[in-house]
C-alpha cells in the first residue's frame, strides 16, 4: 500500500451505520433495528460497524433472502425466472421492516434476470450464461471455495470477475492486485492528486478503494472489493484513465469516472451485492468515453467467498456497461431510487448505470446527462450545503458526497465557510469569484482592499492652510492660473471647491477652501481628504497662532507638510526667521538637517510657484498615491449647495473609481443620479477618475461638506441606503455618544479603546499653557499616555472643538471661555470640554479620571449670559451692571463669572438681580436686567456675565 493510501486511512477505516445504511439503501434507523434484533452493539447512526457487524447483517439479508427464495421456489415449482419483476415476488419477502423489505425483494429479483453478461473490456473471464434459476445460483455459489485467486482470474465460473477481477475477489484469499485484502482499509486513498498511476485496491473491507484516483489526470480507478462501498473513488474527476472497479460490495463500482472528460468508467463489482447494481458510477458526466463496465452479478450480499460462478446468472445488471446509457432497459427492473437521476436509468441492465431503474420511470427512454455545471459561480459569503448545490446545479447529496470524502460530515442546511465553498467548487473544477458586499449603510468605513495590479497612480490632493493674511488665497489663485492645462487654457474657471493643476504632465489637486477650519471640518465628519497641506508663513510676519494651529492640524491628521515661505518679495522678509520659528514645531528644513520642505515663494508676484508645485510631486512620488480606477465610485463632498437654477449641486472630489453621468449614489444621507457633471474649468465631462473634482447635478437633496459619497448599481438601492443612514443618525444622535469624555475615560482604558488621551489646552496667556503642558506630561498612569495634540493662547474656538472631534480629544480651558460659536459646536459634537482656573484642579481632574476615580456628582451647567451694555457706579453698593440677557437665563442663586474677551477675569456668587428696581428671581433673554456681583464691582462695557449652577448629574 502507498504512503498515500495509508495517510488518508484514518478518515476511511470506519464505516458508521448512516454509511452503511446509505450503501444500502436504506435508513440508519432500519440498520439500527436490524443490529439491535441482531443482538450487536448499537446507539445510533453514527456507530461504527464492526466488520462482525457488517457480516451479521448481510447474513442476515442472506437468511431472508434464502426464506423468500425457498417460497418463492416451493409457488413457482422453481421454474425459470423470467425478466418480468412479479408483483407478488416484489412482495413475497416481507419479514422485515419496510425498506429492508423492499431491498430485500429487489434483490431477489436480481437473480430472477436472464440476462448475458459480455464483458468487453479487461474481463476475460466473462461468460455468457444463461439465467439460472435462483436455487442453483444459491447453490454454485457456495460451491464456490475461497480459493486463491490471480488478478483477473480466468475462473470462468465467476461471472463477478467482470466487475472485480481486479481488485474485489471475496474471500480471504489473495488475489486481484494485491490490494488490500481482509485489511479494513485495504487500498484506501490509493492515488489521490496522483498524476498517474493505479488506484488502490481493496479487499473484505468497509471502504476499500474508495479513495482510488481522486483528481488524477491519468490512471486506473481505485478497486475495491468485499466491501459495502468499495471502488467509489475510483476515478474522480480524471480527465482519463479507467474508472474504479468495484467488487463484492452492495453498491459496487459506483464512483468510477466521476466528470471525467475521457475515458473508460468504472467498473462496478456488484458481486454478493443486495441490489445487484453493477458499475453504476461509469461514466458520470463525462462527455466522453466508455461506461463503466457492470460488475458481478452475484445475488448475495453475503461478502463470504462465494459467489464465484453463480453472479454471472442473474443479478447482474452493469457488465459491459459501455456507452450502453442509451439504450432501454429491457431488462429486469430493480428499484434503486436515490434520486439521481444518473442513478435511475438502467440501460437493459447491463449499462454502467445498470442496476438502478427508476421504477417510476422504467419504461422512458433515459435522458442523455447534461452537464450544466457552470464554468464560474460567484459567492458572496457563506453558504448553506443546499445552496451551494443549487449554484454548482448538482444534487445536493453530490456535495454532500464531495464533502464526506474530504472528511466533512455535513447536511443539506449547514452553513459552509468559505473555505469549504472554495474547495468544493474545485472539486467541480468550478472557478469561485468571491464577492463579499460592502457593508452598505456604514460604506464609509468599509476599506476596500484592491489588488496591487489594479492601482494606477493618481493625483495628489493638497490643501492650502496658514495664518490669517499670510497669503493662502492668493497663492491658491497663482497656482490655479500659472499652470492651466493645455487644452483647457481659456476655459471659464468655476469653483467647485477644489481644482486641478499639471506640471511635468502630472496633475495637482488643490482644495481652494484654504484654512484649517475646512480642512479639520473635513476629518471632524470622517473624511480623510488631504494628502499634503501646505503651510503658508510670510516671510515679513512670521509664525502665528494660526500657524501653529495649522500645523498641530496637519499633524493631527498625519499629512506631510511643505512649507511655503510667502511674500518673500517684501523688503522685511526673512525667510530664515520662519524656518527658525518652526523648528520649534518640529518642522526642521532639510537643509538644516530636518525632513520638511520648504519653498520661498512670492504669490503675489508668483515667484517659486513651480518649485512648490516640485515639491508637491515629489512628496506625492515617494508616498506614491495610488487608486483603482476601474471600479464604482467613492469620494467626498466638498461642498455642496441649492444652486437656483440647477438645484441640489454637489463638488464632489472621486477618490476611487470612476464617476459616471447616470451613476446612482449616496451622499451622506442623501441620494440621487449623476444628471451632469462639470469639471473645474467648466468642462462637462462623461467620467471622472480619483482624485478628480467634479460638481455635479441630480441630487434630491443637498449633501454636507464632508460627507461620503459612494456609487451604488441602482438608484432603487441608494435610495434605501440614504433613508436608513438617516434614521441611524437621528439615532445616534438620540443614543449615546462615542467620544471621550473624562466621565468616562476609565471605561474607555479599561476597555483598551485608548491609549493616548488628546488634549487641547486653551489657556489665558502662554505661560499658563506651558505649565499645564508641562504638568499634564508627569502624569503617569499605566496604560495611558497622554498627547497634547493642540495649546494655544486665547478663548476656545470652533476651530478647536473641530479639531478635538477630529482627533477625539478633551478641551482645556485654562481661564478661558469657549466661544458662543464654540460651544454649540462642542454641544453638537459632543465634545468634552474642561474649564479651569487652578492648575492643580486640571491635573487632579485628569488624574482622578485616568485612575477611574473621577466623581462627576456635581457638574456646571451654564444657564445663560448676559451683556454688560452700562455700568453704574453707587457709592453704596458699588457698581450695577446694566445687562441685556443674550442667552437663556440669568437668575439670583446662581453663581457668575465675568468674561471679558474670552478670558475669565471673576468668578463669585450673583447678588442682585433688578428689573427697574425691583429684585427678581431671574431674567429671562432679550429682557435687560442690572446686576451686582457680591465682591466684584470692576464691570467693564461688553463683559459678558455668565451665570451658572452646579448640578448633581447621575454617574
Ligand atoms: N507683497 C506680497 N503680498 C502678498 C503676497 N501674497 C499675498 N499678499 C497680500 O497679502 C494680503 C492677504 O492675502 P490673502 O491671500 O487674502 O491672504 P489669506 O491668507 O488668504 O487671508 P485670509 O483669507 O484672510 O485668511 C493681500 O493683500 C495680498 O495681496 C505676496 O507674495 N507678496
Amino acid at each position: 500500500m502507498s504512503k498515500q493510501q495509508d495517510n488518508s486511512k484514518d478518515n476511511k477505516d470506519k464505516t458508521r451505520v448512516y454509511e452503511y445504511a446509505k450503501s444500502l439503501n436504506m435508513s440508519s434507523k432500519e440498520i439500527i433495528t436490524i443490529l439491535k434484533r441482531l443482538d450487536m452493539p448499537v446507539n445510533n447512526h453514527m456507530s461504527v460497524m464492526e466488520p462482525a457487524m457488517v457480516n451479521k447483517v448481510e447474513g442476515f439479508f442472506r437468511d431472508i433472502k434464502a426464506n423468500a427464495a425457498a417460497k418463492r421456489a416451493q409457488e413457482s415449482g422453481g421454474a425459470t425466472v423470467s425478466a418480468a419483476s412479479s408483483p407478488q415476488s416484489q412482495t413475497a419477502s416481507k419479514p422485515q421492516a419496510s425498506q429492508a423489505n423492499k431491498n430485500l425483494s429487489q434483490d431477489r429479483q436480481g437473480p430472477m434476470n436472464s440476462i448475458k453478461t459480455t464483458s468487453e473490456t479487461n474481463q476475460s473471464q466473462q461468460e455468457q450464461r444463461p439465467a439460472q434459476p435462483q436455487s442453483q445460483q444459491e447453490n454454485n455459489n457456495q460451491s464456490q471455495p475461497s480459493a486463491s485467486a490471480s488478478e483477473g482470474s480466468s475462473n470462468n465460473t465467476r461471472p463477478q470477475n467482470s466487475g472485480n477481477n481486479q481488485g474485489g475477489y471475496q474471500g480471504n484469499r489473495q488475489g486481484g492486485q494485491g490490494g488490500g485484502y481482509n485489511r479494513p482499509q485495504g487500498g484506501q486513498g490509493g492515488g489521490y492528486n496522483r498524476p498517474q498511476g493505479q488506484g488502490g485496491q481493496g479487499g473484505n473491507r468497509p471502504q476499500g478503494g474508495q479513495g482510488g484516483g481522486y483528481n488524477r489526470p491519468q490512471g486506473q480507478g481505485g478497486q475495491g472489493g468485499n466491501r459495502p462501498q468499495g471502488g467509489q473513488g475510483g476515478g474522480y474527476n480524471r480527465p482519463q484513465g479507467q474508472g474504479g472497479q468495484g467488487g463484492s460490495r452492495p453498491q459496487g463500482g459506483q464512483g468510477g469516472g466521476f466528470n471525467r472528460p475521457q475515458g473508460q468508467g468504472g467498473q462496478g463489482g456488484g458481486f454478493n451485492r443486495p441490489q445487484g447494481q453493477g458499475g453504476q458510477g461509469g461514466g458520470f458526466n463525462r462527455p466522453q468515453g466508455q461506461g463503466g463496465q457492470g460488475g458481478g452479478a452475484s445475488s448475495r450480499p453475503a461478502p463470504t467467498s462465494r459467489g464465484t460462478a453463480a453472479g454471472e446468472s442473474t443479478n447482474r445488471k452493469g457488465n459491459n456497461a459501455v456507452n450502453k446509457n442509451k439504450t432501454n432497459n429491457t431488462g429486469h427492473q430493480k428499484r434503486f431510487d436515490d434520486g439521481k437521476p444518473n442513478f435511475r436509468t438502467n440501460p437493459n441492465g447491463r449499462g454502467g448505470k445498470g442496476g438502478r431503474n427508476n421504477r417510476h420511470q422504467s419504461n422512458q427512454p433515459p435522458r442523455e446527462k447534461i452537464d450544466n455545471t457552470p464554468k464560474k459561480i460567484i459567492v458572496r459569503g457563506t453558504m448553506t450545503v443546499g445552496d451551494l448545490a443549487k449554484l454548482l446545479h448538482k444534487d445536493a447529496s453530490e456535495v454532500i458526497k464531495k464533502l464526506i470524502s474530504l472528511g466533512v460530515m455535513a447536511t443539506i442546511n449547514q452553513e459552509l465557510d468559505m473555505d469549504t465553498i472554495l474547495l468544493i467548487a474545485s472539486e467541480f473544477g468550478v472557478e469561485v469569484e468571491v464577492k463579499i458586499p460592502v457593508e452598505e449603510d456604514t460604506f464609509e468605513t468599509v476599506e476596500e482592499v484592491d489588488d496591487e495590479a489594479d492601482l494606477t497612480t493618481r493625483p495628489p490632493v493638497v490643501t492650502i492652510m496658514g495664518h490669517v493674511d499670510h497669503g493662502k488665497t492668493t497663492l491658491l489663485d497663482a497656482i490655479r492660473s500659472t499652470n492651466v492645462t493645455g487644452g483647457e487654457a481659456g476655459g471659464i474657471t468655476q469653483h467647485i471647491g477644489a481644482y486641478q493643476v499639471e506640471i511635468n504632465q502630472k496633475k495637482i489637486t488643490f482644495l481652494d477652501t484654504p484654512g484649517h477650519e475646512a480642512f479639520t471640518l473635513m476629518r471632524a465628519r470622517g473624511a480623510q481628504v488631504t494628502d499634503i497641506t501646505i503651510i503658508v508663513v510670510a516671510a515679513d510676519d512670521g509664525v502665528m497662532p494660526q500657524t501653529v494651529e495649522a500645523v498641530n492640524h496637519a499633524k493631527a491628521a498625519g499629512v506631510p507638510i511643505i512649507v511655503a515661505v510667502n511674500k518673500i518679495d517684501k523688503p522685511d522678509a526673512d525667510p530664515d526667521k520662519i524656518k527658525q520659528a518652526l523648528t520649534e514645531y518640529e518642522l526642521v528644513p532639510e537643509e538644516w538637517g530636518g525632513d520638511t520642505i520648504f519653498v520661498n515663494v512670492s504669490a503675489k508676484q508668483r515667484l517659486g510657484l513651480e518649485e512648490l508645485l516640485e515639491m508637491i510631486l515629489l512628496v506625492a512620488e515617494v508616498n506614491d498615491y495610488k487608486a483603482n480606477p476601474d471600479k464604482r465610485a467613492r469620494g467626498t463632498v466638498i461642498e455642496a449647495e441649492l444652486d437656483k437654477g440647477k438645484g441640489p449641486v454637489a463638488r464632489v472630489l472621486v477618490q476611487h473609481g470612476t464617476l459616471k453621468i447616470g451613476d446612482a449614489f449616496v451622499a451622506g444621507n442623501t441620494f440621487g443620479r449623476v444628471r451632469a457633471m462639470v469639471n473645474d474649468k467648466g468642462r462637462r465631462l462623461k467620467e471622472a477618475g480619483p482624485s478628480t473634482p467634479v460638481e455635479i447635478t441630480g441630487l434630491t437633496e443637498v449633501p454636507l461638506a464632508g460627507d461620503p459619497f459612494m456609487v451604488f448599481e441602482d438608484e432603487r438601492k441608494a435610495r434605501a441606503i440614504s433613508d436608513r443612514r438617516s434614521i441611524k443618525q437621528r439615532q445616534s444622535e438620540l443614543g449615546a455618544n462615542s467620544r471621550v469624555t473624562l466621565d468616562d475615560l476609565f471605561k474607555h482604558i479599561q476597555e483598551g479603546d485608548i491609549k493616548d488621551l488628546n488634549i487641547i489646552i486653551k489657556a489665558d496667556v502662554q505661560g499658563s499653557a506651558e505649565a499645564l503642558k508641562g504638568s499634564l506630561a508627569k502624569i503617569e498612569i499605566e496604560g495611558v499616555r497622554i498627547k497634547i495634540i493642540h495649546s494655544g493662547v486665547g478663548a476656545i474656538t470652533e476651530s478647536d472643538i473641530n479639531l478635538a472631534s477630529a482627533s477625539n480629544a478633551i478641551v482645556i480651558g485654562f481661564n478661558v471661555r469657549p466661544e458662543p460659536q464654540a460651544d454649540l459646536a462642542a454641544q453638537q459634537e459632543k465634545v468634552d470640554v474642561r474649564l479651569h482656573r487652578v492648575i492643580y484642579n486640571v491635573i487632579e481632574e485628569i488624574e482622578q479620571a485616568m485612575k477611574g476615580m473621577l466623581d462627576p456628582i456635581f457638574k456646571e451647567v451654564v444657564q445663560g449670559q448676559a451683556e454688560v451694555r452700562n455700568i453704574f457706579k453707587l457709592s453704596k453698593v458699588g457698581a450695577i451692571a446694566g445687562c441685556m440677557v443674550i442667552s437663556g437665563k440669568i437668575t439670583r442663586n446662581s453663581e457668575v463669572r465675568v468674561i471679558r474677551g474670552g478670558i475669565v477675569v471673576f468668578e463669585g456668587k450673583m447678588d442682585t438681580v433688578k428689573r427697574f428696581k425691583d429684585d427678581v428671581k431671574e431674567v429671562a433673554q432679550g429682557y435687560e436686567c442690572g446686576i451686582t456681583i457680591e465682591r466684584f464691582s470692576d464691570f467693564k462695557e461688553g463683559d459678558i456675565i455668565e451665570a451658572f449652577v452646579m448640578e448633581s448629574v447621575e454617574r
